[in-house]
C-alpha cells in the first residue's frame, strides 16, 4: 500500500537533517515581542464588507481555485516541488527551500507510477475546465445581470498556476485600470487552511506583484479587480443532492434484502494533527456534509467517516480508511460502500489509493464498491452555478467564518489575506 507507507520513505530521506519531516509544525520560532505583536493579531476579526448590489454588472470573472495535478507523469516532479514548497500545506521552517525540493525529488518516482497507473496523469484539469466552462454557460442564463460569466482556473501546484490565470484576467481586460469584477470559487467544499487558505495565500500574493498596491481613489475606484470569494460551501443542498444520488445509484448494485445493511463509508483526505489542533475549520465542515447527505438519505444505512491518504510520520486525523474497510471485513461486514467527500472530481486518491488500493487488496471487489466522483455530474454543475449566483446576488465578499483565524494561526500570510479579501470595497459605477 504505498500511499499508507509512504511516511517512512519520507522520513528515511529526511533523517539526519538539522529540521525534519517530523518537525514540520515546530519550526517557527518566535521571541517574546512577536508573541505579543502575534497574540494581537490573532485574535483580530475583520468583518467582511458588503458590496453595493446594483453596481455589480457583467463581464464577471469566475476562477475556480483548487491544488492542480501533474496531466502527465513528467509534470510530477515540478507538482510535488510547488507542494512540497508550500508553508501553509507542509511549514518545514528556514529549511523548506532545502528540504521541500530534497523530499519532492525522491517522493518522484513513485508517485510517477501512480498516475502512470491511473492512465498517465491526473484528469482534475479537464474535469475542472469543463465544470467551470458549463456552470458559466447556466450562469448566462441564470444571471443575465452579472453576464457575461467568463470561467478561469487557478491551480496551487500544477497548470495553470494563479500567476498564470492572473496575466490571463489582465490580458483579458479586467483590472489595469479598467477595474471588473472576478470570484475566487473555492472547489473545496470544505474549507482548510492547507488548501482553500493556501490558494487564497497564493491569489492575494500574485494579486499584490500584478496589480500593485494602489488605494482607493477620491471616487472609490482604483481600477484594480473587485474580488469577492466563495470559501465553504460543505452543506449547499445541490452538492448534497449530487452525493445522495451517486450513493442511491450504488446501493441498487447490492441485492434488496442487503441493500439498507449495507455500510456507507465516507472518506476525506486526512489531515496531520498539528493542523487540527491548530483549529482548522476542515473536520468540522467535512463531518457536516457527511451529517447532511445522511439526512437527505433519510438515515437509510449504517454510515462512518474515516480518513485517507496520512504522509509522513507524524500522527494525523483517523480512523484510517484502509483500516476501516479491513477491520469491518474482519466483523464480518463485507458490503461496503465508499464515498469521496471532500473532493469534486477524481484524483489519485480515488483512482489509485481507493481503487487500486483499498478496493483492489480488499479481496471482495464485488462486495467493496466506490461511488463516482462528481466529475461532469449535470446535478452537481447545476449546484455550482446555484451556489455563484446567490453569491453574486448576496453582495458579500466572503463568509464571515473566513475573517476568523485560527486560535493558534502565527501566519502572516493568512493575517494580510484575510484582511485583504474581507476589506475589498465596492466599485461604485461599474
Ligand atoms: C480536501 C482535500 C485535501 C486536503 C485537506 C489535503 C491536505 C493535505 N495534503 C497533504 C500532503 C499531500 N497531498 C498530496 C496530494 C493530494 N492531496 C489532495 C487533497 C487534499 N490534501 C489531493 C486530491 C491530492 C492528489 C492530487 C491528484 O492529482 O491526484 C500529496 C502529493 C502526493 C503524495 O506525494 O503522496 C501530498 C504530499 C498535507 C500535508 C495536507 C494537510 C496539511
Ligand atoms: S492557519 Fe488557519 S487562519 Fe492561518
Ligand atoms: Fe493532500
Amino acid at each position: 500500500m504505498a500511499l499508507r507507507h509512504s511516511g517512512r520513505a519520507l522520513s528515511k530521506a529526511t533523517s539526519g537533517l538539522a529540521s525534519s519531516w517530523s518537525s514540520w509544525s515546530t519550526t517557527l520560532r518566535w521571541k517574546p515581542a512577536q508573541i505579543q505583536h502575534q497574540m494581537r493579531t490573532m485574535a483580530t476579526v475583520v468583518p467582511p464588507v458588503t458590496q453595493d448590489k446594483t453596481s455589480s454588472k457583467g463581464p464577471t470573472a469566475i476562477v475556480f481555485m483548487n491544488m492542480g495535478g501533474p496531466s502527465t507523469t513528467d509534470e510530477v516532479q515540478d507538482f510535488l516541488s510547488r507542494l512540497f514548497a508550500d508553508a501553509d500545506l507542509i511549514p518545514l521552517g528556514r529549511l523548506q527551500n532545502y528540504l521541500g525540493p530534497l523530499i519532492a525529488n525522491r517522493r518522484t518516482p513513485k508517485i510517477q507510477k501512480q498516475y502512470a497507473a491511473i492512465g498517465g496523469g491526473s484528469p482534475i484539469r479537464k474535469w475542472s475546465e469543463y465544470q467551470a466552462e458549463e456552470m458559466c454557460k447556466i450562469l448566462d442564463k441564470i444571471s443575465p445581470e452579472t453576464a457575461p460569466h467568463k470561467p478561469y482556473v487557478a491551480f496551487r501546484y500544477a497548470h495553470p498556476y494563479t500567476e498564470e490565470m492572473y496575466e490571463r484576467l489582465l490580458a483579458d481586460g479586467f483590472g489595469n485600470g479598467k477595474g471588473g469584477r472576478a470570484v475566487a470559487f473555492t472547489q473545496y467544499p470544505q474549507y482548510s487552511c492547507s488548501t482553500t487558505g493556501s490558494s487564497l495565500n497564493e491569489l492575494w500574493k500574485w494579486r499584490q506583484r500584478l496589480e500593485g498596491k494602489s488605494g482607493p481613489l477620491d471616487d472609490g475606484r482604483d481600477g484594480t479587480i473587485q474580488w469577492s470569494v466563495i470559501d465553504r460551501w460543505p452543506v449547499h443542498e445541490g452538492l448534497v443532492e449530487a452525493f445522495a444520488q451517486n450513493i442511491e445509484k450504488k446501493l441498487e448494485e447490492y441485492p434488496k434484502e442487503r441493500r439498507d445493511k449495507v455500510v456507507l463509508l465516507f472518506s476525506a483526505h486526512s489531515l496531520p494533527m498539528s493542523v487540527v489542533n491548530r483549529g482548522d475549520p476542515y473536520p468540522a465542515e467535512v463531518g457536516a456534509t457527511v451529517y447532511a447527505v445522511m439526512q437527505r438519505l433519510g438515515f437509510s444505512n449504517p454510515y462512518r467517516l474515516c480518513y485517507q491518504s496520512q504522509v509522513g510520520p507524524q500522527p494525523w486525523l483517523g480512523p484510517q480508511t484502509s483500516m476501516s474497510v479491513e477491520e469491518y471485513i474482519a466483523k464480518g461486514q463485507k458490503d461496503l460502500v465508499l464515498i469521496p467527500i471532500a473532493f469534486t472530481s477524481d484524483h489519485i486518491e480515488t483512482l489509485y489509493e481507493l481503487d487500486e488500493e483499498v478496493i483492489g487488496e480488499s479481496g471482495h471487489k464485488d462486495t467493496v464498491k466506490r461511488v463516482e466522483s462528481l466529475n461532469g455530474n449535470p446535478v452537481f454543475i447545476k449546484a455550482l452555478a446555484d451556489l455563484a449566483k446567490s453569491h453574486l446576488d448576496s453582495g458579500i465578499t466572503c463568509s464571515a467564518q473566513m475573517s476568523l483565524r485560527c486560535p493558534s494561526c502565527k501566519s502572516e500570510r493568512c493575517l494580510e489575506s484575510k484582511k485583504f479579501f474581507a476589506g475589498q470595497q465596492t466599485l461604485p459605477g461599474k
